[in-house]
């Protein structure tokens, strides 16, 4: 049987990378997964577990086929390496730091993806990116301006509220995968 593809959405600093560590060592040790993304991005980013590689390099990757999912926002391109395709295959749960803007295209390549949105409070939000100090101001307004126009009317997505404590959400998210994708 084929594992589940737990697509987590949310806005720029609403915590994904922060929570998908959080709960890193619960999922493995149950047989999931999490995807590593690819993002044209330098490696030394705060705060995340991805590959950044260059333009030119991601480009190469896409034409020889390397990514089951992958998108372009924030100035950046994101890949989802094809090997979450062999993880789903052996049956296990795959978690995936997705884009809200990509649901769409997601849901076609994985018609049975279960959408998670995490949400966050505006100014929390605007706290955190200023926090978390990766991106210059003009690019943290730019971030927080697509939150303002990516709408997501999917009433099928899950949503979590992170503006509190992390460990909590955590719990959360453990407990939604166990009630719906984990035996
Ligand atoms: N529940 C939380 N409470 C306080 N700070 C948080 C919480 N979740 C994430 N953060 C912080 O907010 C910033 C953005 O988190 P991050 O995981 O990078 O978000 P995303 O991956 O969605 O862009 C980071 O500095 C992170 O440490
Ligand atoms: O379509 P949206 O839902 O707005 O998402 C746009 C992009 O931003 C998110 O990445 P992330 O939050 O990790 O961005 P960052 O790491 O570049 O800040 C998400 O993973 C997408 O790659």
């Amino acid at each position: 049987m084929s594992g589940r593809l737990i697509y987590l959405m949310g806005p720029s600093g609403s915590g994904k990378d922060s929570l998908l560590e959080a709960v890193r060592e619960r999922v493995l040790s149950a047989g999931g997964q999490i995807a590593r993304r690819v993002i044209t991005r330098s490696p030394e980013a705060v705060g995340e577990d991805a590959l950044g590689v260059s333009p030119q390099r991601f480009e190469q990757m896409l034409a020889e086929g390397a990514f089951a999912l992958h998108w372009r926002a924030n100035g950046l391109a994101y890949g989802i390496p094809r090997q979450i395709d062999e993880w789903l295959a052996e049956g296990r749960d795959v978690l995936v730091n997705g884009s809200r803007g990509h649901l769409a295209e997601a849901r076609q390549r994985y018609p049975e993806l279960h959408p998670v949105l995490l949400t966050v409070e505006p100014q929390e939000l605007r706290q955190r990116l200023l926090a978390r100090g990766r991106e210059t101001a003009e690019e943290i307004e730019a971030r927080l301006a697509r939150n303002g126009h990516v709408r997501l009317d999917d009433e099928s997505c899950q949503r979590l509220d992170n503006s509190g404590s992390l460990a909590q959400t955590a719990e959360a998210l453990l407990r939604l995968i166990r009630g719906r994708a984990c035996a």
